[in-house]
């Protein structure tokens, strides 16, 4: 993109095996002082990164197609974040807005307000991860409501705390042996078109669904239902036209909350601003984080006035939620967002990557679906002329990625999926190139 200016050169290039020396040698003191619960999706230690690359302490020059799972939108060093955050930090690095809040959180409620869909009066409480949003618009719409269930999803991910383990569906390795979890979550089928063999429309599918909410549950015990609009970890599934609005319209008619967890999709990594755009759906509560703060931690839930104001006072909160820092760091991303249109450039990277991904799909066999929006793509490997997920192929194909200098994330239920996240700000050429390196090493393994 010729009017960002790049702080590293944008380029792939390697100048040790991976891991290099200092990797390794970093790897080894890992083991000894950090718990092997944490894992990484690549050997090598990060020294510098900007735009699309991630330079390592080895000197290699990694194109990043993962943006740290969809949070550097705007590029891991963006200079208006970064200057945002030096005059910030000099000044104050917390108060606790429960104690002396500061014209930043306002700030950053005052965008949410304006860039989130609808306009209706809107409310906002900001946190720290996207777990903490989810956990507290289920808190909202279960006092605003009086009612104690809610409905999650298969394939949905949404955190790693108790209740959001509970809304998650897949057991290994996000809730293995960490039960019990939170009561009171329901589990509804998808819209998964890739894998609805009964080839439902997206109308068919939520009917499908709210039957179940109907006979199962029942609306009047049902506080919340809470869905990614396209679900991530899960398989970046995005659900057949008119599931959503379905939905929507019969969570409004039966006074049930419409939680849109727009965490991985939201900031304009799917060609809008949100995703809830694309089928022009207003969700009652969104939840973001991610991509909002140039890499900060932030999230943030936005919601309808009446619903988010009949919490008590003091009943919302957190000692760090909408740490000042942060809070400048999301002012600048999001004016970085609009200064390069960065919406406009997602689907400008979809518009490159998503013929060449299906084109590849075309030419081998073991590509089942091709979907996603913007730069949130995606290709579900399968053995060859089945729909039977292949998820050794996928990890072979990342294994194989990040030899040639690509880091490249796998997600789906199953593990066959390859997901495209990069940075918002990628250029043309490095994309290219990632790309290339892509359809070849998939050739190579067919
Ligand atoms: C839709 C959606 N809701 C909620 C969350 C949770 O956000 P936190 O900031 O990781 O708590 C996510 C985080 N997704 C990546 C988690 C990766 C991992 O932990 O292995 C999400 O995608």
């Amino acid at each position: 993109m010729n009017d960002i200016q790049y702080r590293l050169p944008q380029k792939r290039a390697l100048v040790t095996e991976l891991p290099g020396p200092k990797s390794a040698a970093l790897t080894a003191r890992r083991r000894a002082t950090v718990a092997a619960g944490v894992g990484s999706s690549v050997p090598v230690y990060a020294a510098d990164a900007d735009g699309g690359v991630v330079v390592d302490v080895d000197g290699n020059s990694l194109i990043d197609l993962g943006s740290g799972i969809a949070v550097t939108s705007v590029g891991a060093s963006d200079p208006a974040v970064a200057e945002a955050v030096r005059e910030q930090v000099g000044h104050f690095t917390h108060t606790c807005f429960m104690v002396t809040p500061y014209e930043g959180y306002v700030r950053v409620a005052e965008e949410l307000a304006a860039l989130t869909p609808g306009d209706h009066e809107k409310r906002t409480v900001l946190f720290n991860s996207g777990a903490e949003a989810v956990e507290n618009a289920i808190k909202v719409a279960r006092l605003a409501t009086g009612r104690d269930a809610v409905v999650a999803f298969d394939h949905a991910y949404h955190g790693r705390t108790n209740l959001t383990m509970a809304l998650t569906a897949k057991s290994m390795p996000y809730k293995a042996h960490f039960g019990p979890f939170a009561p009171e979550v329901y589990r509804l089928p998808m819209s998964y078109p890739y894998r609805d063999q009964d080839g439902l429309t997206g109308e068919q599918a939520a009917q499908r669904a709210i039957s179940q909410m109907e006979k199962q549950i029942g609306a009047d015990s049902l506080a919340a239902i809470i869905i990614e609009p396209i679900q991530g970890e899960g398989g970046f599934i995005v659900p057949a036209e008119g599931f959503l609005p379905t939905l929507v319209n019969w969570a409004r008619a039966n006074g049930v909350v419409f939680i849109a967890d727009e965490v991985q999709t939201g900031f304009s990594r799917t060609g809008a601003w949100f995703a809830c755009e694309h089928e022009e759906i207003v969700p009652d509560i969104i939840t973001m984080a991610k991509g909002m703060a140039g890499g900060m931690p932030l999230s943030a839930i936005t919601g309808r006035a009446e619903l988010l104001d009949k919490v008590h006072p003091g009943g919302l909160g957190g000692t760090y939620g909408g740490n000042p820092v942060a809070c400048a760091a999301a002012l600048a991303a999001i004016d970085s967002m609009r200064k390069f249109d960065l919406p406009a450039r997602a689907q400008h990277i979809s518009d490159l990557a998503l013929p060449r991904l299906q084109a590849l799909a075309a030419e081998v066999g073991v590509i089942g679906d091709v979907r996603g929006r913007g730069a949130m793509l995606a290709m579900e490997f399968v053995k060859p002329g089945t729909t039977e997920p292949d998820a050794e192929l996928t990890k072979a194909i990342a294994a194989r990625a990040l030899e040639q200098g690509v880091i490249l994330l796998t997600c789906g239920t199953y593990g066959n999926v390859i997901r495209l996240l990069p940075p918002l700000v990628i250029g043309d050429d490095l994309l290219d190139d990632a790309l290339t390196v892509i359809e070849q090493i998939v050739r190579s393994l067919v």
